[in-house]
């Protein structure tokens, strides 16, 4: 039953990694791997378009322990013999590091603190972060010692140097990335412009900040965390601490929100300088962010890959914006008449163009106006004013427009078309002039709801001078990672030989006939005592196993990915002896799950994989939550030949003589197994595919926009 498969990076046999090195780092041609040379590392991998010949990921061989860490698997003499020039440095950066360890820990919380702002002040007046890492790293080391009772292994300071340079680091899950995440966030904050760490959801933020304060605050840091209801000055406070802790869409709608508000104090700055007024109103708000100089993003894969197509989009009206816009729309048309040409506004011959003049704009400033009014820029009011002018001049009832009630009887204005005289219904003018004819015509008005400002995750971080990821399954994305974002992937070694065993697929005709032999297996495994977790790809089909195991008296907890932090909980949980969870795979990401004493002698936890998710990365967040910190745990996934991965890979054609083929077989069908693997990556590549093209438009929209003076993320059509 069990087979072990060493194609599996996640289940690297004892001494040996995925690439298929042993522990003193050589390969198996006795050849000593260096770090530029990765093309073992993702051919093992099986990442990456076939046949591309780039390299996936670059994997850090494992080997000896550092001697605290009590554990044979630590990067003593990762870097034995025949090292790449980077691998060197970082063998330098790190014995330097352990060097300073004796004399940190001879010394007080409080000369911990100077040496923080010693450092603090040499980043400041300029010196390279890079020359301050090995203290600085040392330092973090000693504080969590302190503070969290966590010791940085040494192949979580390789971890934090990579990130510190720029990569994203694939530590495998359970490998305390949270507290690897400490040491470039405090490297990075120490200029002073702020480190952020995203993840994917509040409660992560939330929890992983409060769980690393301490840590920071022993050397004088602060940590801010942002939460969706946060109002505005929280976040301001927050993005105004030594590090912040929250989520990429909070970040992203912040960049968003503060860039209009710039846009918006910049024109109102514009007319301080000129003929400041009564009327005049700024809102005095401030940015929230301090800028963007470092972000570390935890779960890489998942945010900038499988989130990076959703734009974040803020609409662009509220209520009462909406309101202002309306009203001010009514006041400019009810004071057109009162203009007097060349008086008040001029016409250029040529472009047609509506200008007011100083005595104009005097009259604009003068005239009364309502409290919503008033909080408009007078740019803006200037604006409306011409545009109103213009309607009341050029736009006349019966010639260009009538009004006409709709289909639900509303009135409202219908073009008629210039050359035919016909009506052009549904057409609109633009710029405004549309919603000034309804104010003329005393209409409804029909401001559009449209987004005011949007940025992809892609852009959004790619705006970050200092980006690096951190991730348990990067190593099938490292082509796109680093074709976007520029960051190469690092394989980081494991603390501990993994002890996580894969067995043998388990390959089935139909979903239920699958569902009866897990449902078997889960009784089996839940008789020894071992905990089971079983991951799904939809919550109908949790239900349905859910089900089936009530029929089987097994007592089981179901998630669906509705509240995070509950399940956070039950997640955590989901190691107790004899307990059986049924989760789709996106929950309890992130969480660690403890064995309860005993179960390790048992086996640790069995993962139950119920079905192929579109990306293999996905399903190794599943696997990965058994056989954390070399504990012991095994997996198994389980395929149908009903499963939606067949259709998204082959066709429908093709699904369908497969489901027949299925319902037609009587057992167990062992040499289906590879077909679905093949039929996964076949998806990963038309999404990958997609992203390519997102991104390709994307680049296109903002460089016509950027030539035209748009600000691309602010003057975006809907
Ligand atoms: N240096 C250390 N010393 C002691 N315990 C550690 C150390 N590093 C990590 N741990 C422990 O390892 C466990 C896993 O840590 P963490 O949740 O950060 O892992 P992770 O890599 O983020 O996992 P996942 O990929 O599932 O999110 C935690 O219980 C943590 O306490």
């Amino acid at each position: 039953m069990s087979a072990s498969n060493p194609a599996d990076p996640l289940i690297q046999p004892s001494g040996q990694d995925a690439a298929g090195q042993n522990a003193a780092g050589q390969d198996a041609s006795g050849q000593n791997p260096s770090l530029a040379d990765s093309t073992a590392a993702s051919a093992s991998l099986g990442s990456g378009p076939a046949g591309d010949g780039e390299p996936s990921a670059t994997a850090i061989p494992p080997a000896a322990s550092d001697g605290r860490d009590g554990t044979s698997h630590g990067v003593g003499s990762l870097f034995a013999t025949g090292a790449s020039p980077r691998m060197l440095r970082w063998r330098r950066q790190l014995q330097r590091i352990n060097q300073m360890e004796d004399e940190l820990r001879s010394e007080d919380d409080s000369s911990l603190r100077k040496r923080s702002l010693a450092l603090r002040y040499r980043a400041k007046s300029g010196e390279k972060l890079s020359a301050l890492l090995p203290e600085a790293y040392a330092l973090v080391r000693e504080a969590g010692r302190r503070a969290l009772n966590m010791r940085h292994y040494d192949v979580q300071m390789i971890g934090g140097i990579c990130l510190f340079e720029g990569c994203v680091a694939e530590m495998q899950t359970g490998e305390g990335k949270t507290l690897t995440a400490t040491l470039p966030l405090y490297l990075h904050s120490l200029v002073g412009k702020g480190a952020h760490l995203a993840t994917v959801n509040d409660y992560l933020a939330k929890r992983d900040a409060q769980w690393m304060t301490p840590l920071f605050e022993r050397l004088g840091l602060t940590v801010g965390i942002i939460q969706t209801p946060d109002d505005q000055p929280s976040r301001r406070k927050s993005y105004a601490a030594s590090v912040t802790y929250g989520t990429a869409k909070e970040f992203g709608f912040d960049f968003l929100r503060d860039r209009l508000l710039l846009r918006a104090q910049n024109r109102l700055q514009t007319e301080m300088l000129g003929d400041g007024e009564d009327g005049f109103s700024g809102s005095g708000d401030q940015p929230v962010m301090r800028g963007m100089h470092f972000c570390l993003v935890d779960e890489a894969d998942s945010i900038l890959i499988d989130e990076a197509r959703t734009p974040l989009i803020i609409g662009s009206l509220e209520d009462t914006v909406r309101d202002q816009i309306v009203e001010t729309y009514r006041w400019a048309a009810e004071n057109a008449k009162a203009y007097e040409i060349d008086e008040h506004f001029t016409i250029d011959d040529e472009t047609k163009r509506y200008e007011l003049t100083a005595r104009g704009r005097q009259k604009v400033r003068s005239l009364k106006k309502s409290d919503l009014v008033r909080t408009v820029g007078l740019v803006d009011l200037y604006e409306f004013t011409e545009r109103a002018i213009k309607v009341h001049r050029e736009f006349l009832l019966d010639r260009q427009y009538v009004v006409r009630p709709n289909q639900e009887g509303k009135d409202e204005i219908v073009i008629v078309d210039e050359f035919t005289g016909r009506l052009a219904e549904g057409r609109k003018w633009r710029d405004g002039i549309h919603q000034a004819i309804e104010a003329k015509e005393s209409l409804e008005i029909s401001v559009p709801t449209g987004q005011a400002a949007r940025i992809t995750i892609q852009d959004l971080f790619l705006r970050y001078p200092h980006l690096a990821g951190m991730t348990g399954t990067a190593a099938t994305s490292a082509r796109e990672l680093r074709k976007i974002y520029r960051t190469p992937v690092i394989r980081v070694p494991t603390n501990r030989p993994p002890r996580r065993v894969q067995l043998a697929d388990s390959v089935h005709g139909t979903m239920m006939k699958k569902f009866e032999a897990i449902v078997e297996e889960t009784v089996e495994m839940n008789q020894g005592g071992r905990p089971v977790l079983i991951g799904t790809r939809s919550i109908d089909k949790s239900v349905i196993l859910s089900r089936m195991l009530d029929e089987r008296g097994i007592e089981h907890q179901v998630l669906n990915a509705n509240n995070v932090e509950a399940e956070a909980e039950i997640v955590e949980a989901a190691g107790g002896k004899g307990k059986v969870t049924v989760a789709t795979n996106m929950a309890g990401r992130g969480t660690d799950v403890k064995l309860a004493a005993g179960v390790e002698g048992m086996g640790g936890m069995h993962v139950i994989c119920t079905e192929l998710h579109d990306a293999a990365r996905v399903d190794r967040q599943l696997i990965g939550r058994c056989g954390r910190q070399g504990d012991r745990g095994s997996y198994r996934q389980y395929l149908a030949l009903d499963d939606d991965i067949l259709k998204g890979g082959f066709g429908p054609d093709r699904a369908e003589r497969l489901k027949t083929v299925g319902e037609a077989a009587a057992g167990p069908l062992p040499s289906y197994a590879a077909m679905f693997r093949k039929a996964q990556r076949k998806v990963e590549r038309k999404h990958f595919r997609d992203r390519m093209v997102l991104l390709h438009h994307e680049r296109e929209r903002k460089k016509i926009q950027r030539e035209i003076g748009q600000d691309p993320y602010l003057d975006t059509p809907d």
